[in-house]
């Protein structure tokens, strides 16, 4: 059977407030409240500073070096949308640029995530149009070969389905099940009060050591303290 090239038009999204929730919380906290799931690798990187989105994921999946399909998921796209771009096999083509992320903006789509190239790169960082790549390359693309919008697909080792929640900062994108999503924002606003005292902790020079309880630790494992190096280990 020949594989079915899909756009589809309707997916389900996250609530508004949800998503907000998450945003806020930032990629490092709320992956570590979703109980370490769903980071992607660390092959795409933030292509600016400073910038930290939360959205709802529009998949693209396209050929290597060829963007059409990222032109076919413009008029899918929502207001609070993500796009996320994946490509058959590894490739670092500058398939998205300056005039796609103007397209992009005047839908409300809040950045890209790809596990491709981006180009145009300081226009876009100008723009304030956020992006995460795999790569900055000059090379452009063609137009030239079917793929699908709003399929499941993977990006940097991590499956992304269409509506999931996208969360993306410096540190790096974070992709959760739209189920998920409350229970994990719940997760996160607790651990950041509790970061909060502990952060007053630290600030006054208390040891983590002591905080954590790790010296029984220490010890058990065999650590020792001493003084000075031993003579002959010098
Ligand atoms: O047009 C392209 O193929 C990619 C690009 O540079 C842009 O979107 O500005
Ligand atoms: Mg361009």
């Amino acid at each position: 059977m020949p594989a079915r090239h899909l756009v589809v038009r309707e997916i389900d999204r996250a609530e508004a407030a949800v998503i907000d929730r998450l945003g806020a919380a930032g990629v490092a906290t709320a992956h570590e409240a979703a109980g370490r799931i769903g980071l992607l690798g660390p092959h795409v990187l933030p292509r600016q500073q400073g910038a930290a989105i939360a959205g709802s994921a529009v998949t693209v999946l396209c050929q290597p070096g060829d963007n059409l399909m990222i032109h076919a998921a413009v008029e899918v796209c929502r207001p609070g949308d993500v796009l996320v771009v994946a490509t058959t096999s590894e490739s670092v083509t500058g398939m998205f640029g300056d005039l796609l992320a103007t397209s992009l903006a005047a839908r409300g789509v809040r950045g890209l995530v790809t596990d491709s190239g981006v180009r145009d790169i300081a226009v876009l960082r100008e723009a304030g149009f956020p992006v995460w790549a795999r790569g900055v390359h000059a090379q452009g693309t063609v137009k030239a070969s079917a793929g699908s919008v709003n399929v499941p697909v993977v990006v940097d080792g991590c499956p992304v389905r269409p509506g999931d929640i996208v969360v993306a900062d410096d540190d790096g994108v974070l992709v959760l099940p739209i189920e998920r999503g409350a229970e994990v924002a719940d997760a996160a606003e607790a651990r950041i009060a509790g970061e909060e005292a502990k952060r007053a902790q630290f600030a006054g020079g208390a040891l983590g050591v002591e905080l954590y309880g790790l010296r029984p630790l220490l010890e058990r494992l065999g650590v020792e303290y001493v003084d000075r190096l031993p003579e002959g280990e010098r």
